[in-house]
C-alpha cells in the first residue's frame, strides 16, 4: 500500500511554534503517516528581499523537527526553478517517490486564494488537500466546499506569524516562546533579523 504524506509547504522565515503545532496535529490525528516541511526558496505571491538564505530558513526547520519522529525537513524545492509553483513540486516529488501519495496541507486562509494558483484544477485531480482552521477574511470558493478532495482537519488555531517575529527580534523583544529553543538559539547566535 502507499504511503501517504502530507506537505506544508512554507518560507519559514523562521519557523515558528505555530508551523510546528499544525504540523505535529497533521501527522498525529490524520492518517498521514509522516508531514514533509517544504522550504520553498521562493513564494511566486511574496517579495524576496526580505528573506533569509535557504539554507539557514532549512537549518532552522531541521532543528525544529530534530525531535519529531514524523515530521521531515525537506529541501526538494532549492533545485527547481524559480519562483516556485507547486504543481511542478508535486509532479517532480510524485516522480521521485511513486510510492507514497502526497497531499497538500493548507490553511484555510489559502484555501481562499488556491484558485490564483498556477494549474490548481491539476493540483486538485491529483491530490488530496488537508485544510486546517485559520481566521482570515474572504470567502472559500463555492467549488472548494464540500469537494471529495478536501478534507477539513479540525487542528488549534494560533496566531503567530513569521513577519511578527522578524518585527519583535529588530525590536529586542523576548520570543523565546514563539520559537523552538533550538531555532530561538541560532537565530540569536547568527543575529538574524537584528538590521
Ligand atoms: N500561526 C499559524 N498557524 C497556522 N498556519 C500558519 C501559521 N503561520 C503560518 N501558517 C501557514 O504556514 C505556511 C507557511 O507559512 P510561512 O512560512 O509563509 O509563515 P508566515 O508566518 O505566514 O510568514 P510571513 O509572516 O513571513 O508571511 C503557510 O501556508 C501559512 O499560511
Ligand atoms: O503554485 C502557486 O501558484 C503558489 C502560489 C502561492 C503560494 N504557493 C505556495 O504556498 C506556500 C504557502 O504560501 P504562503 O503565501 O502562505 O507562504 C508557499 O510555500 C508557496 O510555495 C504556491
Amino acid at each position: 500500500m502507499n504511503r501517504k504524506v502530507g506537505l506544508f509547504f512554507g518560507t519559514f522565515n523562521p519557523i515558528h511554534t505555530g508551523h510546528l503545532i499544525i504540523a505535529n496535529h497533521m501527522a498525529e490525528y490524520s492518517d498521514l503517516e509522516e508531514v514533509w516541511l517544504v522550504v520553498t526558496p521562493h513564494n511566486p505571491h511574496k517579495k524576496k528581499s526580505t528573506l533569509l538564505d535557504n539554507n539557514h530558513r532549512l537549518e532552522m526547520v531541521y532543528r525544529a523537527c530534530e525531535t519529531y519522529e514524523r515530521l521531515k525537513p525537506s529541501n526538494i524545492e532549492f533545485g527547481l526553478p524559480q519562483p516556485n509553483y507547486t504543481v511542478k513540486t508535486l509532479a517532480h516529488l510524485q516522480e521521485k517517490f511513486p510510492t507514497n501519495d502526497f497531499c497538500l496541507i493548507m490553511g484555510e486562509d489559502n484555501l481562499k486564494t488556491f484558485h490564483k494558483w498556477k494549474n490548481s484544477d491539476v493540483i486538485l485531480e491529483n491530490h488530496e488537500i488537508y485544510v486546517y482552521p485559520r481566521i482570515a477574511s474572504g470567502e472559500v470558493d463555492a467549488k472548494y466546499k464540500d469537494h471529495p478532495k478536501i478534507k477539513r482537519i479540525d487542528a488549534p488555531i494560533v496566531e503567530i506569524s513569521s513577519t511578527f517575529i522578524r518585527k519583535s527580534i529588530k525590536e529586542l523583544k523576548n520570543v523565546r516562546p514563539l520559537l523552538n529553543d533550538k531555532v530561538w538559539e541560532f537565530i540569536d547566535q547568527m543575529n538574524f533579523y537584528r538590521k
